[in-house]
Formats: structure tokens, C-alpha cells, sequence
């Protein structure tokens, strides 16, 4: 059976982790029960001159050791669910600069940093324009032909200022802020009481890439702890340009300018969507939300992902929406091998449909 249902959850409101939810849709004058599940994911730089991209020199990791070029291979190898991307005392790291060999990895005492990257979000509703200028202000989000650069900023002025009022009122809704900086928090503590549990003691730092804390305060903060040795994970599952790909090339300009960075051994978490421990925790998720209906059986299960623009996947190789639907095809799976044969479908979130082409729709049913 195949069917189109039309309802796009366009919330601002999303959680690097995920969420789900319940909604009733009448469709053809049939009411249908749902589960919402919110999934995340990025995007990354287009221009194909541009010289970022990453390199996955450790395919069988899926970490990204950072190179002098950064190129990235947008058509990664995807493990098997159950593949480890890395086990404490594995992680592969290299530096910004190539100069491994010299970096202050040998020093006596070893001071491990992680750093959570992630998107931002306004606090207050006055911080909403502002934060819609530093988002639109990105080549990696809005991206203009070379000669029309010059016009990014009076673009992104323009563009923040006549968003504003509609994602005032989505944040509005929601508490009147973002909540991302306060989840993003809690998990950088859970992460540092994890891996201290696990005798892996390390300083935990979140940078932000439109909003505070921003990427560059947590950088200057790695510098004035003296850390060693950076892991960096992005906290969208999945790799796109204008998420994971804009925040690296934001960290790639400052590591390579500085001298203490730029030797200082680094590896970053390409992508995650994949991990054993995320699928099955996606999986929890859906389970406790269908056992709160009444027939579970009959509920569609409904995912949501964030749009990137058809350009990106099609002309600069954008892995995400690969990414997304194998991440759904792995969750889907998951359930089944769990008894639950409940059907599903996968609709792309449009943000500023006027400016760029996105991918819509999608139903698998
Ligand atoms: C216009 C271009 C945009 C692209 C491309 C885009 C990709 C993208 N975004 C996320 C995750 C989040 N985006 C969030 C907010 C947000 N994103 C855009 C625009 C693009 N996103 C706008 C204008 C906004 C502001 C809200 C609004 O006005 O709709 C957020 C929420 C942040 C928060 O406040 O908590 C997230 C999360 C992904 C994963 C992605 C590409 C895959
Ligand atoms: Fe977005």
C-alpha cells in the first residue's frame, strides 16, 4: 500500500538526541494514530572549490582524522550495526596541521578534551534575530555564487529580520527559547561522569555554532586548560554540510592559524547514526511511546527529519539523507527483531522553503 500523508513537524524544537510523540492525523477521512519521531541530522560545505571536506582515513572507525586539506569524502563506508567507532584508548587522532609526530601527544601528562559541537539556539526571544543572522550568515547554510559573496551579510540581515517574528513564535511556544543549550549541557556532564566511571578522565567542552557557548569560547577554553589530545563529536547523528561540516571548518580555520592547536592531536566523530547504542536506544524510545496507546498495533509510526537542499545531496554529495534512511531502515530492523511490525514513514522538515529547493516528502508505507 502506498500513500501520501502531508503534515511536516517544522518545530524548532529539536533534540540532537531525538524525541517522539504521539498525533492523530485525519487522512482521507480516516484517523490514523502516530508516533513522532524527531531525528536530527546536518549537512555540509558545497562549494566544491572550497577545500573542506574530511578524509576518512579510518573508515573502519568512522572517526575523522583531521588532514592539511580537511577533504572530505562525502560517500563514506557505513558500518554494521554493532560496529564500535571507537573504544577508549582506540581513538585515532591526527592533527590539524600533519605533524602527528611532533605533536604534545608524547608529553608526561596527558590531558584528554571532548568537544560537543552543536547548533545553538536563542535563550530569549531578543536573542531570535540575532541568532537568524549568525545562522544565515553561514556560507555553509546560505550559499551564493563567488561573486555574489559580498552580499552574504546584508543577505543575512534581510533574511534574520523577516524570519524573526515566525521563529519567535515557534520558540515562543516552546518556553520562549531553545532548550538545546541546557540538554547540551546535561550531556556533557553525563558523558564526563561515564567516562570517569569508566577511568577515563576528561574535561567535557560544548561549542556552539550559531549561539553561546560558541565554538570559539570552548577552543579558547581547550587552550587554557592545556589540553593534550581533543576528541570531537558533533552531536548530529548524521554528517551534512550545514551542520558537522560548518562547525569543522569553523574549528579547521582556528587550528590551523594557532600553533599550539595546530599540533595538538585530534580526532573527530565523523557520524553515529549507526551505533549500536543510539539504534537501540531510538528503538526504547518508540517502544514506551506505542505502549501508551491504545491498539499499538495500528499505529504508523512517523519520522522527522530535518531538509537540506536537494543541492547539497545532489551536486556536493551530501551523505545525510543517505544517512537518515539507513538510520531508519536500522531502527526499523531493530523493532522488528524486537516483534514490532508497525509501519512507518519518513517526512523532511522544510525550514525557508522560498530560498532553497529541499527534499519534501518521502513515504515508505
Ligand atoms: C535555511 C537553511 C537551513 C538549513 C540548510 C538547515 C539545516 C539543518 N538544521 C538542523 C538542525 C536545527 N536547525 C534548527 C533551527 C533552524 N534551522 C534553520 C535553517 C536551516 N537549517 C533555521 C532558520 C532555524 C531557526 C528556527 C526557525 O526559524 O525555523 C534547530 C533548532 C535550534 C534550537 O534553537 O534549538 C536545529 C536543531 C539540521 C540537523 C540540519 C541539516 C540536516
Ligand atoms: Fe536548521
Amino acid at each position: 500500500m502506498s500513500q501520501a500523508v502531508g503534515f511536516g513537524v517544522a518545530s524548532p524544537m529539536k533534540l540532537s538526541t531525538s524525541a517522539s510523540r504521539h498525533m492523530s492525523v485525519k487522512f482521507n477521512g480516516l484517523s490514523r494514530s502516530f508516533v513522532c519521531v524527531s531525528s536530527q541530522s546536518e549537512s555540509q560545505d558545497i562549494e566544491k572549490s572550497r577545500s573542506l571536506s574530511f578524509s576518512p582515513l579510518d573508515n573502519k572507525t568512522n572517526a575523522v582524522r583531521s588532514s592539511q586539506s580537511f577533504l572530505c569524502n562525502p560517500v563514506e563506508k557505513r558500518g554494521a550495526v554493532g560496529d564500535r567507532i571507537y573504544a577508549a584508548g582506540t581513538v585515532a587522532y591526527d592533527t590539524f596541521s600533519g605533524t602527528a609526530a611532533e605533536s604534545q601527544s608524547n608529553t608526561a601528562e596527558e590531558k584528554i578534551g571532548v568537544l560537543l559541537l552543536n547548533l545553538g539556539g536563542p535563550d530569549t526571544l531578543n536573542d531570535v534575530q540575532p541568532f537568524l543572522y549568525n545562522l544565515f550568515a553561514d556560507p555553509d547554510i546560505i550559499r551564493l555564487p563567488r561573486l555574489f559573496r559580498f552580499l552574504q551579510r546584508p543577505l543575512a540581515q534581510l533574511i534574520s529580520t523577516l524570519r524573526a517574528p515566525k521563529s519567535k513564535e515557534g520558540y515562543a511556544s516552546i518556553g520562549g527559547g531553545s532548550p538545546l543549550r541546557k540538554i547540551t549541557d546535561e550531556q556533557a556532564e553525563s558523558l564526563k561522569l561515564a567516562l570517569e566511571e569508566k577511568e577515563v578522565p576528561v574535561n567535557v567542552y560544548v561549542g556552539m555554532r550559531y549561539w553561546y557557548p560558541f565554538t570559539e569560547e570552548a577552543v579558547e577554553q581547550i587552550k587554557k586548560d592545556k589540553i593534550t589530545k581533543l576528541v570531537v563529536l558533533p552531536l548530529y547523528p548524521q554528517f551534512s554540510i550545514s551542520t558537522t561540516g560548518s562547525s569543522v571548518r569553523v574549528l579547521q580555520n582556528m587550528f590551523r592559524e594557532d600553533p599550539y592547536l595546530s599540533r595538538m592531536p585530534v580526532s573527530i566523530i565523523k557520524s553515529w547514526y549507526q551505533r549500536e547504542g543510539y539504534i537501540q536506544s531510538m528503538a526504547d524510545l518508540i517502544e514506551k511511546e506505542l505502549e501508551t496507546f491504545t491498539n499499538p498495533d495500528e499505529v504508523m509510526i512517523f519520522f522527522s527529519a530535518h531538509g537540506v537542499p536537494v543541492s547539497y545531496v545532489t551536486d556536493a554529495g551530501d551523505p545525510y539523507k543517505d544517512q537518515m534512511e539507513e538510520c531508519i531502515h536500522l531502527i526499523m530492523q531493530e523493532l522488528k527483531r524486537r516483534g514490532v511490525a508497525n509501519d512507518h514513514t519518513l517526512a523532511y522538515q522544510v525550514n525557508c522553503k522560498t530560498v532553497f529547493s529541499y527534499y519534501s516528502l518521502e513515504i515508505h508505507i
